[in-house]
């Protein structure tokens, strides 16, 4: 057992063990968006991994840089103006607390809800110009990135409507949240062996998020079902993409949520931006017919995404959401 001399504030979050050099994947699919090859590597990445790289996106370094450095003004803000901007539910500022049932990391953020390709007017947070025009030209862009991600999957699952995913994103009553995360350095457990739990490990219940760092690692995704955690690379001008519980249902288990956590860095903070794609509340999330073979049923009871979100946010972050729309355990 570890004994703490002076007990940090890391009391309530979870400690893991502390990821060393052997524990970074070199492995992680690299998809580039401007080749031709891009959809059958995109379904090749999430069949395998649900997870995957993508570079040559045509997002220009400004729009991140912009975003990033009104992020990293934004957090630097004495306690008590950044609460201001909170709580986190349904929209704004959160500290350590995520969700509404018990979850802890060693984070703050903004939940942001956007509106077509901006930040809902109806939030006014964050309030001041200069982040705000800076979160909604990102957003803006990050949101282009998933539609031609979505287009490509749809292309490289053969089925002939290439709108067929990205329009139940970009439809009416798309439901899109966007989120900027801040992971403070945790320098108390700096050689212990041991970092705190900045995000606890999880599936998005969405059908894709868009995930872009600075250049601190932390994100691990695991592998082989869970059975081995390992440490993605950070790169800060390069998406991440993660297949939600959705897309897993929407191709009936054929690609599958990847279970991904944040670990803290003991020395340098990480920020990040993460755009989660959903349908709107209305949307049935049932497998596409054309993914189906003949005489093949849905592994899953049918749902709305409302249903669906309404059942994820009654659970706790590292539950198997998807387990209780199972027909049967697969
Ligand atoms: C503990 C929770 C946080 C979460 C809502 C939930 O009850 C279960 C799903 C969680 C998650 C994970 C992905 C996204 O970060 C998120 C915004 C989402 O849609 O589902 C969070 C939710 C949250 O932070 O409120
Ligand atoms: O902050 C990150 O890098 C990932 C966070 C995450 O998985 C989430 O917000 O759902
Ligand atoms: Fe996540």
């Amino acid at each position: 057992m570890v004994v703490l001399a002076n007990p940090p504030v890391v009391d309530q979050i979870p400690l893991l063990r502390s990821p060393g050099p052997r524990d970074t994947f070199s492995g992680v699919p690299v998809v580039d968006l401007s080749s031709p090859a891009a959809a059958r590597a995109i379904v090749d990445a999430c069949e395998r991994f649900g997870f995957f790289k993508v570079v040559n996106h045509g997002v220009p370094a400004a729009t991140m840089g912009r975003a990033e450095s009104e992020a990293v003004r934004f957090f630097a803000q004495a306690q008590a103006d950044k609460d201001r901007a909170g709580p986190a539910y349904p929209f704004g500022y959160g500290s350590k607390r995520i969700g509404l049932n018990g979850d802890m990391g060693w984070l703050e953020y903004l939940l942001l809800a956007v509106d077509s390709a901006s930040l809902s007017d109806a939030c006014p947070v964050p309030s001041t110009a200069a982040f705000r025009s800076a979160l909604n030209e990102y957003v803006a862009a990050v949101r282009k990135v998933a539609v031609r991600v979505l287009e490509a999957m749809a292309e490289g699952l053969g089925i002939a409507d290439a709108a067929a995913l990205s329009s139940m994103v970009t439809g009416a009553g798309g439901d899109q949240v966007f989120r900027v995360n801040h992971y403070p350095p945790c320098p108390a457990l700096q050689g212990l062996g041991c970092s705190a739990t900045g995000f606890g490990e999880h599936t998005d219940p969405q059908l894709i998020s868009v995930l872009r760092s600075n250049g601190t690692s932390g994100l691990q995704i695991a592998l082989r079902d869970g059975a081995q955690w390992v440490s993605v690379p950070s790169d800060r001008d390069a998406f991440f993409v993660n297949v939600g519980d959705s897309l897993q249902v929407l191709t009936n288990g054929r690609f599958k949520s990847v279970k991904h956590r944040v670990v803290t860095n003991s020395l340098k903070s990480r920020v990040s931006f993460i755009y989660f794609a959903g349908p709107a509340l209305e949307q049935r999330i049932v497998p596409l017919p054309e993914l189906l073979a003949e005489g093949e049923e849905s592994l899953y009871k049918e749902f709305t995404w409302g249903e669906y979100k309404k059942a994820a946010y009654k659970t706790r972050l590292g539950d198997n959401r998807l387990a209780q729309f199972e027909k049967r355990s697969i």
